[in-house]
């Protein structure tokens, strides 16, 4: 990838983020996602209550929110692994409610999977294998024609080796997935999320469990998918990463989203520092935020001595 089309890209979706009100739910120039109503209750728990929410065509998004905020429930309904009690949404424009995962994927739109216990004892090409049959569903037509199985297997292999190279997992073709360390394991259920050529991916805490040394190689990976055009929704709870590479954040709190806005400001929106304190979450803070709550606490540390004394 050239420099200037990667400048290109993220600067066209800085622009178009330029200007938009910081309010939940509030429209996009060009958006690829479209969720209205959306609302999924555990017997008198609703974990997600989503009134309207819009997401970028070309741009890296962040979901964020304390624990338990629904985040990852309402990944499951977009993406078909879950169902949802009301709502619609459309992707490209297209309806998707009620359709089942790996339609979701066929369609384009892709979430990525922390490796189960199951896939850990597979290998990293039989990982990367089963990602594409997964999502892809079974062709049964095509399976009758002859030749025609074995040429998409090839294809598959074909593909997986491509993404194993770019992902530096070439050597580890034949390694269980279970003996990758944290950051190849991620490395992976991104290089598998890509076997079926999505235009949305979306990534499940890329972050969690990463060697530090390996944070900018991942960074770098997840920012050349958009240089390759595609729209990244990731769901994060490590504030760094959320700067560094989100265009736009959005905040969720108790199944709604609360806040939306770009990541240097968002951090500092009232109704976020109130949800992750209010959840007894370790708030966003930044810097100097730190360091004046050190002092605080220091302060009183020193004043409660003195009162013994
Ligand atoms: N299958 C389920 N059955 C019952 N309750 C559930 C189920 N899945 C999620 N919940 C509840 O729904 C709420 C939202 O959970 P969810 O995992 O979506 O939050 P999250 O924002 O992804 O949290 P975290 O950041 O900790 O992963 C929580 O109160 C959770 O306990």
């Amino acid at each position: 990838m050239h420099a200037d089309t990667t400048q290109s890209r993220k600067a066209a979706a800085v622009a178009a983020f330029a200007g938009l009100d910081r309010e939940p739910g509030v429209p996009k120039p060009d958006p690829i996602l479209v969720v209205d109503k959306v609302v999924r209750r555990f017997g008198g728990l609703t974990a997600v209550d989503v009134d309207h929410v819009e997401v970028q065509r070309g741009s890296i998004t962040a979901l964020i929110g304390p624990n338990g905020a629904g985040k990852t429930t309402f990944f499951n309904q977009l993406t078909g692994f879950d169902s949802a009690d009301e709502g619609s949404w459309t992707f490209n424009g297209k309806q998707l409610k009620g359709m089942p995962a790996h339609r979701v994927a066929r369609a384009g739109m892709v979430r990525t999977f922390q490796l189960t216990k199951a896939l850990s004892k597979l290998t990293v090409m039989e990982n990367m294998r089963l990602g594409a049959q997964n999502q892809l569903g079974e062709n049964f037509f095509r399976a009758l024609i002859p030749g025609s199985w074995r040429r998409q297997e090839d294809e598959i292999t074909e593909r997986a080796e491509e993404l194993l190279e770019r992902f530096k997992l070439a050597a580890k073709r034949d390694d269980f997935a279970g003996s990758l360390s944290g950051g190849q394991r991620k490395l992976l259920e991104m290089a598998r999320a890509l076997m079926v050529g999505p235009e949305l991916v979306m990534l499940d805490e890329p972050m969690a469990g990463v060697n530090p040394a390996l944070t900018q190689s991942l960074l770098g990976h997840v920012k050349d998918l958009r240089e390759e055009g595609m729209t990244v929704l990731f769901v994060e709870h490590d504030m760094d990463m959320v700067r560094d590479i989100s265009d736009w954040v959005i905040v969720m709190a108790q199944g709604a989203v609360i806040a939306e806005g770009p990541p240097d400001t968002i951090m500092s929106d009232p109704r976020v520092v109130d949800a992750y304190l209010g959840a007894h979450h370790d708030a966003p803070m930044s810097a100097e935020e730190f360091e004046e709550q050190l002092q605080e606490a220091e302060a009183e540390l020193e004043s409660e001595i003195e009162e013994k004394a």
